[in-house]
């Protein structure tokens, strides 16, 4: 929890009086999003927009103010955490179900912050299985579809014995593979196919990864590729 804690601090760092932020999902923005509400309280002017119901009810306790993104096309930063990132800046997200809003909303940020902590920084994604958002809709289809790409198996993710349901009213199928060698090109393959709404690959879209160590360092990495 400290590592989260340290990387998610530190990234307020990178935020201005008047900008809009977009604000990620999970326990590690989850500190972002407190600091946030604290410089609030000390007169720091900006407006969030969440990418979840979760962050939203967290954002208005901490009394930041929002925006709903269908007011805007372009967000100023957007902090978000991740189940995994590579040296190539890319990342799988999704562990909470949130990565469809997450990826719409760091797609139109000038600058994509990741938090995370020292566990998350891999030196190959896929170890972490791949969240896919399918249609409610034949997802057994999808679920095959996918099987047949080879090598990956898709579960159906479940909370409390049920299908797990997302902000968008779709399900989930966590994909299993071990390594991903081709992140840019599985992303294409799996948004190919009818009845994948996203995917939690996010290919290349990270400027900046704060990572929080065990030790109480933080490293930074900004993305030059
Ligand atoms: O859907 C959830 C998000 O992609 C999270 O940002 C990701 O799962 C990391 O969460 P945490 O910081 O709790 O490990």
């Amino acid at each position: 929890m400290e590592s989260k804690k340290l990387a998610g601090e530190k990234a307020v760092e990178y935020i201005k009086d008047g900008m809009i932020v977009g604000l990620g999902t999970g326990s590690t923005v989850y500190w972002t999003i407190l600091k946030i509400g604290e410089l609030i309280k000390q007169g720091l002017k900006i407006h969030g927009v969440p990418t979840s119901k979760d962050t939203e009810q967290l954002a208005v306790k901490m009394g930041i103010p929002l925006l709903n993104l269908s007011e805007l096309s372009k967000i100023d930063l957007t902090i978000d955490g991740a189940d995994e990132v590579n040296p190539r800046f890319d990342l799988i997200k999704g562990g909470g179900g949130a990565l469809l809003r997450e990826k719409m909303i760091a797609s139109i940020s000038e600058r994509f912050v990741v938090v995370a902590d020292e566990t998350k920084y891999v030196t190959t994604l896929g170890k972490f299985p791949l969240p896919v958002e399918v249609t409610q809709f034949g997802w057994e289809i999808t679920k095959k579809q996918i099987e047949r790409m080879g090598q990956i198996n898709p579960q159906l993710r479940l909370k409390d014995n049920a299908p797990y349901i997302t902000d968008n009213g779709n399900f989930i199928l966590d994909c299993y593979m071990n390594t991903i060698e081709k992140p840019e090109v599985l992303s294409v393959q799996l948004n190919m196919i009818p009845g994948v709404v996203e995917n939690g690959l996010f290919v290349n879209m990270a400027d900046t990864v704060i990572i929080g160590g065990s030790n109480g360092e933080i490293e930074i990495k900004h993305n030059t590729i």
